[in-house]
């Protein structure tokens, strides 16, 4: 999940009615204020809390803002060029949020192999205590007792192997919907085209909501419960002025940002209320008590919470109802977005790169042909397809930044020595680009997985995109059967090409921050179904 700092004028212009011009007019009268008001406190190296300390290397700082002035609209791309000067490990001040910057696998590597326990815990974010319960769900929880059980829980029984088995009749059927809805939007569209992004999106949703809620949400705009969920996403990726910049925290106030978080927490709270109300009820009347571990075709991520409040001795923690709505958020958070957009990144890199199209294709289509039916156990042999999905999490991992980590204690990092209480920020999206680590690291060349053991199961530090150590995301399974599955379908069932206004220029590339990094465009290609 990517939850991290927006820079600032661009969180100021995205959640409020504030133009960009006035973001930036306010941005740039408190930098000259603090300029002319504070010149000697413009430092080269920012140790002023204690000149003793050796810490990481930092770039030049203003007062107040720190370094945020120097973070882009897409600040793991300015992270990265500010590393190529400062090196892999940096300290910069967000704001008055001491922060480190880790930017290559040897530094990733020391961290986990000799602090993994002091660097596990998560800083407290005022979005997620409003959006998530107090950050009672998993992702946002300090480290301690209560992440501990209800990482187990997610391990154990929400994000198990069977329950990915037992989930996988849901995206059979929703894969198949997707080529269906293909099939027939590209007999009406012709060569304009159909939107992948939107299909992408909804067949990512669809697939959670059936896991987690036993049903899905209509998209027709009628059902309120799906706009809250949208704007509960938008809100994840986003950070509060005042978070970072106490003295600006009016702005927070001014935008009336807290305000719509509260509303859309509170509208998720009620329409989740009535849902767990839903299973209890049923429960009930079918009389049938099942234990979470022999959890049966047909029941969901909350009839498993349900089960696991009521039966469970090794459980050492009691879940509320808002524990249980925290987590089965946490799913939503997590289970939406990094998915479809990798599918996403992956079917507009195969676009960009013929040959790779055509090599991926190639092996699906011979295998299913011999095997005669495409499955997910197919998939899983599928070696140039699997070479691919790693290629595009190395190239796009969809949270860049991880999810940033606060240490608490103090540590000594290759040589430098770091307070307890400091930011930890992975720059994976920069370390699956290192020339240190990867030959012609920009080019999508998938068959430089082809025979090598490198993963991205957070052993190999130099591909992480679901992070790594204690709080590595236990979603690793449950989402790869889903992008596999969904691109080895869409690799299938259809010929892809650009539209035609478009032929024969490079697709866009270009990123758009939010919870994770999408493309900006979106994804319209032409599909011409396949015929052996
Ligand atoms: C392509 C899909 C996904 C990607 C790239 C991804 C990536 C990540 C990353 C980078 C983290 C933080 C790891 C760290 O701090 O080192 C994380 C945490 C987490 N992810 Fe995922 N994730 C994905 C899908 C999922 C799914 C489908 C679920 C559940 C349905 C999930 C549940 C979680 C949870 C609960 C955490 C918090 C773990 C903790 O703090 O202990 N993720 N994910």
């Amino acid at each position: 999940m990517a939850f991290m700092f927006s820079p600032l004028f661009q969180y100021l212009h995205k959640l409020s009615s504030l133009s960009i011009a006035h973001c930036l007019l306010i941005l740039t009268l408190t930098s000259l204020f603090l300029v002319f008001v504070f010149p000697h406190t413009i430092t080269t190296r920012t140790r002023s809390s204690n000149p003793t300390l050796n810490l990481p290397p930092s770039p030049p700082a203003l007062p107040l803002l720190g370094h945020l002035h120097r973070l882009s609209s897409l600040p793991h791309r300015s992270l990265k060029n500010l590393s190529s000067l400062y090196g892999p490990i940096m300290y910069l001040h967000l704001g008055s949020i001491p922060a480190v910057i880790l930017s290559s696998a040897a530094a990733v590597e020391e961290s986990i192999r000799f602090h993994d326990t002091a660097l596990s815990s998560r800083p407290q974010v005022a979005v997620a205590d409003i959006l998530l319960y107090g950050s009672t769900d998993v992702a946002f929880a300090p480290y301690g007792e209560y992440w501990r059980q209800t990482r187990r829980i997610c391990v154990s029984h929400l994000l198990s192997t069977k329950m990915i088995q037992l989930f996988g009749v849901i995206r059979e059927q929703e894969v198949s919907e997707l080529v269906g809805k293909i099939r027939s939007v590209s007999s009406i569209s012709g060569d304009v085209g159909v939107n992948l992004s939107q299909l992408l999106f909804k067949l990512a949703n669809d697939i959670v909501c059936r896991a987690a809620l036993g049903f899905k949400l209509s998209d027709d705009g009628s059902n309120r419960a799906h706009s809250l969920l949208k704007d509960f996403i938008l809100y994840l990726g986003t950070t509060l002025v005042g978070e970072h910049v106490p003295c600006l925290g009016w702005l927070d106030w001014l935008t009336g940002i807290k305000k719509r978080m509260r509303k859309t927490a509170e509208g998720l709270d009620s329409f989740f209320e009535t849902i767990i109300e839903e299973h209890v009820k049923a429960k009930t009347d079918s009389l049938e008590d099942v234990k979470y571990g022999d959890q049966m075709e047909g029941s969901d991520l909350i009839d498993v919470l349900l089960n696991i409040k009521e039966n469970d001795d090794d459980i050492r923690v009691s879940l509320s109802r808002n524990n249980i709505k925290a987590i089965i958020l946490d799913m939503f958070a997590a289970g939406t977005d990094s998915v479809y957009t990798t599918i996403e990144w992956a079917m507009a890199e195969l676009i960009n790169n013929p040959q790779e199209m055509k090599r991926v294709q190639d092996e699906v289509r011979s295998m299913v042909n011999t095997a005669g039916k495409l499955t997910e156990e197919l998939v899983e042999k599928m070696a140039y397809l699997n070479a691919a999905i790693k290629e595009t999490f190395r190239l796009h991992p969809p949270l860049v930044l991880l999810v940033p980590r606060e240490s608490t204690k103090d540590i000594d990092l290759m040589g430098y020595h770091i307070p307890s209480g400091t930011r930890f920020i992975i720059n994976a999206w920069a370390i699956g680009r290192d020339l240190n680590t990867w030959e012609r690291a920009d080019e999508f060349m998938p068959e430089r997985f082809l025979g090598s053991h490198v993963d991205y199961n957070g052993q190999h530090f130099g591909l992480i995109p679901f992070g790594v150590g204690r709080r590595t995301c236990p979603g690793i399974g449950f989402s790869t059967a889903t992008v596999s599955f969904a691109l080895a379908s869409l690799l299938h069932h259809f010929d892809w090409d650009l539209p035609n206004v478009m032929k024969g220029k490079p697709l866009d590339m270009s990123e758009l921050h939010g919870i994770t990094i999408h493309k900006k465009l979106n994804l319209i290609l032409e599909a011409r179904p396949y015929s052996i």
